[in-house]
This record gives structure tokens, C-alpha cells and sequence, in this order.
């Protein structure tokens, strides 16, 4: 069963589920004391019934002891249980590749780390052992109800395939709608998230309402799916007690007969009842198991969904590997699509120790992906990434990530202080020197003296409370703490006004020392120094060369930077000294 393996129960689990059966089996046992103390002539005075009293009174209190020693147990552990499914899960997420992601909303697996792993918990921890205390319960019940008086035992047996007649449609029923409830939750859970993150978005663009009516829509579906769900519920427990209700009638009516005609002493009727009346809780909890089972399944199947998705390769060999330096990269005849959508085909570049190294291209060419690649956030559908001559499978995935830096347009910034964003995934914490020095690289100083709290200043959700070069300069001086080999600059200077473009490309030229420089940029200011340029076009390198040499020899290249020009002069970002460096334009 699926459920099982996705569990680890601890010792503290089973000892609960020990004591939680001693507690039942004394449960059984009450009602024969009861049956023998009415059955005695002279109850209050014979000391055969004192004794007896005595002992149910002892019997009773440990049965309440234990069993609530029992219960404590097992929800402790289910509270343990919870924590590991998560922990689990999000283990297993965060290892998982870039594509699958590609295809997921966060919220929606936010919502399977959450409010699945409760499900299954309460399946575990509660339906489990409460099906086990119950079947033993109903078990010792019947045994001693059949040496009793097994006619009328019979009468009880039949609440079995009552409730089963019941349940078991019910059960199925149960399983579709918890799938589409949970469907539906972690779609809300996905819009609440969605539509929070980017607050700022959904005010300037007005929608509000959009939001709203989608989070309406959603919010109808899972009350009217909720609304069902109680309706099984509210149908199952009226029907379960007319079963029950009819069946102690008809145990009064045919044990009274009996003990008319003296078969049958009145304590034992008596006791019939007791068990009766203990047995049809066990009983209908032995019959909702399968719908709570049905349930559990629906919720399991997405959490072991996400379980069977494929981690990235982390350690290829048993040790990492020592390369020398200075690292080179090249990559070779590298094709790759998303999905059947072919972007890089046959794709050669190199990237020499210590020069930088341009990747230009209309928006779209796949200059990002190509990045990626070579990152391997993605893994090509054909040729190699090597890095001095090793072929990149061969080197250890966290190994080689560690050797890139990376400068973004894209918000790498995360929730926390300064200071956190600057030590992010840091293997050894930074001195205050490097710190500060980072700082000061990073043109950061004068900002950061500004701030009450200064480096422990809260940075808001991605951010949101930096400028956009603020952003960059943090990145810069992360990626300056972090000391890579590769420093990937991704249009690392967009979107900045002069002045903050200004301390950017300061920050960057200091940063850039000594480093391998991969240049992603559609903005010529940002390329026309590089030691070599790449022109992605048509899905390959068009061509290679220097600013000058691709300007003179290839017409596409210039029409492009032509565009470029042309573009960047309009928005009135790009410097008079590109401008005068374009021969020919
Ligand atoms: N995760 C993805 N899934 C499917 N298609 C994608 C994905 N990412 C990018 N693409 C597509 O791949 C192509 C290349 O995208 P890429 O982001 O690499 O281009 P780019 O040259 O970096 O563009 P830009 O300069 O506009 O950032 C585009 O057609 C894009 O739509």
C-alpha cells in the first residue's frame, strides 16, 4: 500500500498502538463483570459481587489510563509524522530538475507540502490504529457474545452487510470527490500565493477584479465539493444509526422472549446490550475505513506523483573530482529543445579562462537557454559542455554549479535582510571584512549607510523594497563574495538609469577581475569589449569574432546591431561612445 511507504513509524508509534489494544481488549471484558455482578441473587450484600465490583472499578481505571496513554502516543508520532512527510517532500522538491518545474504552479505544490501531508497523517496516525482497536474490539466482542448466546449474535452480525451496502459506494464516491478537492485547493492556495507575490503587478494593471472572480470561481467549486463531502458524511451517520437503532430493538425483542422463557438470564441480556452498545462505534469505524482509505488514496497519489519525479544528479562518481585551474569551458554541437520546440541545434562555443566571452541574439534566439545549459539547469538532448577537456557528466552537479556567479536581470533576491541575500548559499560565512568589502565593491556603502539597520535591513518579498540597480549591486556583491570561476552576466545593466548604470558597470568592472565572463546582452555597451562575440541566429552561432570583425564580415550581425542601436538610441539608454564606435553604421 502506497500509504505505508510513504511512512516511517517510530517505536513510540507502535507502543501507543499496544496500549490502545490492551485498552480494547479490557474494553471486552467490562461488560462480563456487569453480566455476573446482575446475575448474582443478592447483588449489594453478597461479597462475590463486592469482589466483583472492585475489580470492574480497577479495570475501568486502567482501561482509561492506558488508553489514554495510547492516544498520546500515537499522536505524538502523528505530529512526527506530519513534520517527516513534509520534510520529505520538500527534500525531494528542492532537488528536483528545472524542467519539471516548468510545468507545475508553485502553489499547487506548496499545497501538497502542507495540506497533503496532513491527510496522510490523519490516515496514519488515526484511521490506522483506529481500525485496529476497533477490529479488535468487534473480534473479542462477537467471540464472547457467540459463547454467550450465539442466536442472538446472529442478529448482530447483520449490521455488517448493512453498513457494508452502505459504504462501500459511498467509499467510492468519497475518493473522486477528495481528488477534485484537493484539486481544487491547491488552486487556491496557487491564486492566493500568485496573486500576493506580485501585488504590485495586479494593482498596475487593474486587475483586482480578474483575480477576484478567478479566486471566486474556484472558492464556489471547493465549498459546493466540500458542501458533497458532508453531505456523504451527513447521509452515512443517520443511516448507521437506524441500522443500529433497529437492531438493539429487535435484540430487546427476541431477548426479551428468551428471557421470558427462561433461555436467557437478564444479565446476560444486559450485557448484550453493553457490548451492543460498545460494538457499533468499532463497527462503524471498521465500515468508514474504507471511505477514509478512498480518501487518503487521492491525496497519496499526488504526494507519490511528486515522490517518483527523478532528482538531479548530484554526485555522478564517488568523489568529486580535482581539476586544475584555470577552468575553460567549451561547448560542443549542443542541441536542445523544450518539449518538441527545437531552440539550439549544433550550438559550439568556447569560453577561455579569464576572457570574456559575449552571447548576442534577437530576443528569443535562446542566449538564456544556452546559459542554462551551461549551468545544467537543463540537460541538452544531444552533445557536450566540458570543462577543461571533461566532459561535464563526469563532474559532480553541486561541484560544478559552484563555479558559476551570476549577475541578473532576472530578481535573484530573496526574503530576508541584505545580509542574507549576501551570504545565500554561502558554504563558509564571510568575515565582516569580506563583508564590507563586498560592500564597498559593490558601490553599496552609501546606500547602506542610509538604512537604520544597515546590512540586517529587511529587504521585503524579492526585494521589493531595493531599486532595480540596488538589486543588481546585491547580486553583484553576492556574486563577489562567492568568488566563481564563470561570472554569467545576464543584461546585467537594463533597466537602470544613468547614474545607477553608472555604479553598476563600477561595481561589475571591479567584480570581473580575474574572472571567465559570460555576457548575455541585447545592449551593445554591455558587449562591444568582449574578447570574442557569439551571434545566436537561427537556432546556431551564426558567427564568432570580435565586435569589429562581425561588424565588417557578417551582414546579419550588423542589421542586428543596427536594431539594437536604434532601439537603445530611442529609449535614449546606450552611451554617444557606442554609438561612434559602430563603423559603418
Ligand atoms: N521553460 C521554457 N519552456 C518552453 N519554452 C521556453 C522556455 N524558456 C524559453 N522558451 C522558449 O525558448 C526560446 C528561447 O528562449 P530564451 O529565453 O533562451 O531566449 P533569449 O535569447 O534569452 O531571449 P531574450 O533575449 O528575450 O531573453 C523562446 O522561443 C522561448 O519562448
Amino acid at each position: 500500500m502506497k500509504v505505508i511507504r510513504l511512512i516511517r513509524l517510530k517505536k513510540f508509534f507502535w507502543v501507543g498502538l499496544f496500549l490502545s489494544i490492551i485498552s480494547s481488549v479490557l474494553g471486552v471484558i467490562v461488560p462480563l463483570y456487569i453480566k455476573n455482578i446482575i446475575d448474582l441473587k443478592n447483588i449489594f450484600k453478597s461479597t462475590l459481587s463486592l469482589s466483583f465490583l472492585s475489580k470492574l472499578v480497577t479495570i475501568l481505571v486502567l482501561q482509561t489510563v492506558i488508553s489514554a496513554m495510547g492516544n498520546f502516543l500515537i499522536s505524538r508520532e502523528g505530529e512526527r509524522q506530519i513534520a517527516d512527510i513534509r520534510n520529505l517532500l520538500q527534500t525531494h522538491l528542492i532537488h528536483l530538475p528545472i524542467p519539471f518545474f516548468d510545468n507545475q504552479e508553485s502553489g499547487q505544490l506548496s499545497s501538497r507540502v502542507i495540506n497533503d501531508s496532513v491527510l496522510v497523517k490523519n490516515f496514519i496516525t488515526g484511521v490506522v490504529p483506529e481500525f485496529i482497536t476497533s477490529l479488535i474490539t468487534t473480534i473479542g466482542t462477537f467471540i464472547v457474545l457467540f459463547l454467550l448466546d450465539w442466536k442472538l449474535s446472529l442478529l448482530i452480525f447483520l449490521i455488517f452487510p448493512l453498513d457494508a451496502l452502505i459504504t462501500i459506494p459511498l467509499g467510492n464516491y468519497e475518493e473522486k470527490l477528495t481528488v477534485k478537492s484537493q484539486k481544487s485547493l491547491s488552486d487556491l492556495t496557487g491564486i492566493v500565493t500568485e496573486s500576493l507575490r506580485n501585488i504590485r503587478a495586479v494593482k498596475l494593471s487593474e486587475a483586482e477584479e480578474n483575480v477576484l472572480v478567478k479566486f471566486g470561481k474556484k472558492l464556489r467549486l471547493l465549498y459546493k465539493l466540500s458542501v458533497k463531502n458532508e453531505a456523504v458524511y451527513a447521509v452515512i451517520s443517520p443511516i448507521q444509526s437506524l441500522v443500529s437503532f433497529v437492531l438493539i430493538v429487535s435484540v430487546l425483542l427476541y431477548g426479551g422472549y428468551r428471557v421470558q422463557q427462561s433461555t436467557l438470564t437478564i444479565g446476560s441480556l444486559t450485557s448484550f446490550l453493553i457490548y451492543f452498545y460498545q460494538v457499533i462505534g468499532p463497527i462503524n469505524t471498521i465500515a468508514d475505513f474504507y471511505t477514509n482509505y478512498k480518501q487518503t488514496k487521492g491525496a497519496v497519489a499526488k504526494i507519490i506523483e511528486i515522490l517518483h519525479e527523478k532528482p538531479e544528479k548530484y554526485i555522478v562518481g564517488s568523489s568529486k573530482l580535482k581539476i586544475s585551474k584555470p577552468y575553460s569551458l567549451s561547448v560542443r554541437n549542443l542541441c536542445f529543445s523544450y518539449d518538441k520546440k527545437m531552440v539550439l541545434e549544433k550550438v559550439n562555443v568556447d569560453f577561455p579562462a579569464k576572457k570574456k566571452i559575449a552571447i548576442v541574439g534577437s530576443s528569443g534566439a535562446g542566449k538564456t537557454t544556452l546559459v542554462n545549459l551551461i549551468t545544467r539547469l537543463y540537460n541538452p538532448n544531444a552533445g557536450s559542455i566540458m570543462l577543461n577537456g571533461i566532459d561535464s557528466k563526469k563532474i559532480d552537479l553541486s561541484q560544478w554549479r559552484s563555479m558559476f556567479g551570476v549577475v541578473s536581470q532576472e530578481n535573484y533576491i530573496i526574503s530576508g535582510t541584505i545580509y542574507d541575500n549576501l551570504v545565500f548559499g554561502l558554504k563558509n560565512l564571510p568575515s565582516n571584512d569580506e563583508i564590507n568589502n563586498a560592500i564597498k565593491i559593490a558601490n553599496l556603502s552609501t546606500f547602506l549607510s542610509s538604512l537604520r539597520r544597515g546590512v540586517h535591513e529587511i529587504v521585503g518579498e524579492q526585494g521589493l523594497k531595493l531599486s532595480g540597480g540596488q538589486r543588481q549591486r546585491l547580486q553583484i556583491a553576492r556574486a563577489y563574495l562567492k568568488d566563481p570561476d564563470f561570472l554569467i552576466l545576464d543584461e546585467a545593466t537594463s533597466n537602470l538609469d544613468a547614474d545607477s548604470e553608472k555604479k553598476v558597470s563600477l561595481a561589475l568592472k571591479e567584480v570581473m577581475k580575474g574572472k571567465t565572463i559570460i555576457a548575455i546582452a541585447h545592449r551593445l555597451s554591455t558587449i562591444i569589449d568582449s574578447d570574442k562575440i557569439y551571434f545566436l541566429d537561427n537556432k546556431t552561432i551564426a558567427a564568432s569574432g570580435t565586435h569589429e570583425q562581425l561588424l565588417r564580415s557578417v551582414p546579419k550581425y550588423r542589421n542586428f546591431v543596427k536594431e539594437q542601436f536604434l532601439k537603445t538610441n530611442i529609449s535614449g539608454k546606450e552611451s554617444k561612445n557606442v554609438g561612434r564606435s559602430l563603423p559603418g553604421l
